[in-house]
């Protein structure tokens, strides 16, 4: 970091690598999350220019696609991050290296949130990956996402469990068992989360609500603790089966795998599916043509200011 151009920020540069997350993880919707070995990368400099413009260069994902002035998403978190302490929005150029995907279901969106958020606090001279700026990280990020499940995999590493109180969000971070292998499979096709949670009935029964208690507490002790009772922990009742409209093929994948024995579920809001293996193959009979398949090994640091 060297010092800033703008004599009322600190810091003129930062350097935010930022992991992807896979959440829900079955049935635990907007509450379970797992952090995945795949990086976007952010460097933010303070330039001399119109307060609150930005000239942004992406490269790899949503290159040409994104926004590349002060509309981008990561641009607006690092204002936000700013004005919530205080500071008028500086004129920054940004670089981004991009490999999480955009409309997957691996939580680019959050993890673009959490790297803006991280730079813009770092800017201002704060730690983001130390309490009590990671909460503020956390709770930037996820108000915006609407859930924190993505936002606090990206921010913490590892898995967590996220949830809401009083209108605030919070998270803890949990270890992920060794022999936990996670295996993405990335269709081509796109999915919009705010799309796909509109397809989310009000209320759901009480037996499935029920059932997703226990698979998601089953899930909690299954990741950290006993990975053989994955595929029991992952099975789900919430969301998967009333979204499949928007992505069938994957909805219909993860049917095929788990019933090859391998733990599986939707990833997000999909359509990537995720595949908790135990040595991060996938069973020869399950047909995956259509799908990318990405051994994704869990990240465990989550965000990290790496300049
Ligand atoms: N790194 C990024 N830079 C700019 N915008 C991004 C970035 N990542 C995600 N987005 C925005 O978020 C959208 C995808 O968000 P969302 O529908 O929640 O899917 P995902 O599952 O990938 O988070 C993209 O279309 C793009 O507008
Ligand atoms: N709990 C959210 C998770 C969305 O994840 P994303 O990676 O698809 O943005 C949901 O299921 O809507």
């Amino acid at each position: 970091m060297r010092a800033s151009a703008d004599a009322r920020l600190p810091v003129g540069s930062v350097r935010v690598e930022v992991p992807a997350s896979s959440a829900n993880l079955g049935s635990g919707f907007d509450a379970l999350a797992v952090a995945l070995s795949l990086h976007d990368t952010v460097e933010a400099e303070i330039v001399d220019g119109p307060p609150g413009s930005a000239r942004v260069t992406v490269e790899g994902q949503g290159a040409g696609r994104v926004a590349t002035d002060e509309r981008h998403l990561v641009v607006r978190a690092v204002h936000r991050a700013l004005a919530d302490l205080g500071h008028p929005a500086p004129a920054l150029s940004l670089f981004c290296r991009n490999a999480v995907p955009h409309s997957r279901g691996l939580g680019s969106s959050a993890a673009a949130l959490v790297a803006g958020f991280a730079a813009g606090y770092a800017l201002a001279g704060l730690d983001p990956t130390a309490q009590p700026t990671a909460a503020r990280v956390l709770q930037g990020a996820a108000a915006w996402e609407g859930h924190a499940d993505n936002a606090a995999a990206s921010l913490y590493g590892g898995a967590v469990v996220a949830w809401q109180q009083d209108g605030r969000f919070d998270a803890v971070r949990m270890p992920v068992h060794p022999d936990v292998h996670p295996v993405a499979l990335v269709p081509d096709s796109e999915s919009a989360t705010h799309t796909t949670r509109g397809l989310l009935p009000e209320q759901v029964p009480h037996a499935d609500a029920a059932f997703a208690a226990g698979r998601t507490a089953l899930a909690v002790h299954a990741l950290t603790r006993d990975p053989s009772r994955l595929l029991a922990a992952t099975e789900d009742r919430l969301h998967q089966a009333y979204r499949e409209s928007a992505w069938p093929d994957t909805y219909a994948l993860v049917q095929r795998l788990r019933a090859a024995g391998v733990p599986a579920a939707v990833s997000g809001a999909g359509p990537t599916a995720l595949a908790l293996t135990s040595g991060g193959a996938l069973p020869g009979e399950v047909p995956v043509a259509g799908f990318r398949v990405l051994p994704l090994p869990v990240d465990d640091a989550g965000v990290r200011v790496v300049a």
